[in-house]
Formats: C-alpha cells, sequence, structure tokens
C-alpha cells in the first residue's frame, strides 16, 4: 500500500517568507503549471484553499475527502508576519529556541498540532485498509509533511531534518499490517512534479 504526501503549490506568502498556517494565501502563477503523471486510488486535502486548488491541478476529476486535521499547525498572532516582523519579540525568541515545548500566542502547540495530524492519518490509513485501496495522495502543507515523514519513514530523522518542496512529493510504502499498526513504512521514494504542458 502506498500513502503519497504532497506539499501545495507555492503562494504568495511562502514568497514573502511570511508564516503561514490556518490563514490563506492564492497560489502563485507558476505554481499552477505544475502537474504530474502518478495516479492514486484516493485523495486527501487538507481544507485550506492552497491546498484544494492543487489537489485539483495535480490530480483533477478524483474522489477527494477535505479534512480539517490536515491544516498546518496555527500561527495565531504570527500569521502573516516574517523573521523580521518578528525577531525583536521575545515570545518569538523562546519559540524559535524551543519550538517544539512553547506555542504562538492564539496559534497551536506542537502537540496540538501533531494531535490532530494524527487523527487525520488514522482516519485515512483506516479508510485505504478499509476500502481496500491500495494507494492514496494527500496534499497538505510543510509542517504536516515533516512530521509524518518524521514518524513513518523507514529511517528515523527528526521534524527539522526533512525537506518540504513545492516541485516534490514523496511515496511511502507500507504493508497492510504495519500500516494498521501506526508502523513506519517500509521504503520510501521522492516523486519529483513536472512542468504541466497544458499550463
Ligand atoms: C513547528 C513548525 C515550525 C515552523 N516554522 C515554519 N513553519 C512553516 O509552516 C508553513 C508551511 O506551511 P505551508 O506548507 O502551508 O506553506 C510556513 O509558513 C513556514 O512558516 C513551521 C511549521 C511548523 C509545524
Amino acid at each position: 500500500m502506498v500513502i503519497a504526501l504532497f506539499r501545495h503549490g507555492l503562494t504568495e506568502e511562502n514568497k514573502r517568507k511570511a508564516y503561514l498556517g490556518w490563514n490563506d494565501s492564492p497560489l502563485c502563477p507558476e505554481s499552477k503549471r505544475i502537474g504530474t503523471r502518478k495516479r492514486y486510488d484516493h485523495y486527501f486535502s487538507s481544507d485550506l484553499q492552497r491546498c484544494k486548488t492543487t489537489v485539483k491541478l495535480l490530480f483533477p476529476n478524483n474522489d477527494l475527502t477535505v479534512l480539517q486535521e490536515l491544516r498546518e499547525m496555527n500561527f495565531g498572532e504570527w500569521e502573516g508576519k516574517t523573521y523580521d516582523d518578528l525577531k525583536e519579540d521575545k515570545l518569538y525568541q523562546k519559540w524559535l529556541s524551543d519550538p517544539l515545548f512553547s506555542s504562538p500566542p492564539g496559534g497551536e502547540s506542537f502537540q496540538t498540532f501533531t494531535k490532530r495530524v494524527d487523527t487525520g492519518w488514522k482516519f485515512i490509513s483506516q479508510h485505504i485498509i478499509s476500502g481496500n485501496h491500495n494507494s492514496g495522495a494527500i496534499v497538505t502543507h510543510g509542517g504536516v509533511i515533516r512530521y509524518l515523514l518524521s514518524k513513518f519513514a523507514p529511517e528515523q530523522r527528526d521534524f527539522w531534518s526533512w525537506q518540504t518542496s513545492h516541485n516534490q512529493g514523496y511515496e511511502l510504502r507500507f504493508d497492510c499490517e504495519g500500516l494498521r499498526r501506526g508502523e513506519r513504512c517500509i521504503s520510501l521514494l521522492e516523486v519529483p512534479l513536472m512542468a504541466n504542458e497544458n499550463g
């Protein structure tokens, strides 16, 4: 069984390097030209528009389940702000030095974020297993992908060491029992996206 992870296309706020969690931002024109020939049995997307637009671009006309649990971490008062905007803020400095154990004001802690993503993952894995599907693809956010790779990639690496590009996804291959038991996957494959000739 394969579960693929794709990050949404580049947005205007990503370009500005602003914190973008539960706020949204339109995809840049260049990210609308991305495509893939890969196809999966079922598709899942974060409910934020940048992911819903991307899933339609990559996998048009397919069965889609939209899940709020697949959202990026909520950055609260820091949404839309950049490092330069925040660098003098004491709470921000504390979060940067210890992001797993402090949280943005009005936002989510890392623990709340990961618990929510775990709920989404459980739903997705049960959906794939009970539907006898061989594969599923998830279109979500950078932080969600990093967390899922730190938890399910064959090789144990921490959250920060994973790269999440807008131009490349990952396929995680599980055996059915391993997926059911929440174990790490058997193999991990990088899946480059390509420029869509129709774009
Ligand atoms: C713990 C944590 C620390 C982060 N630091 C930056 N981002 C990242 O989160 C967002 C990536 O989301 P998108 O894929 O929608 O562009 C970026 O705004 C970037 O700030 C983080 C995310 C998490 C979970």
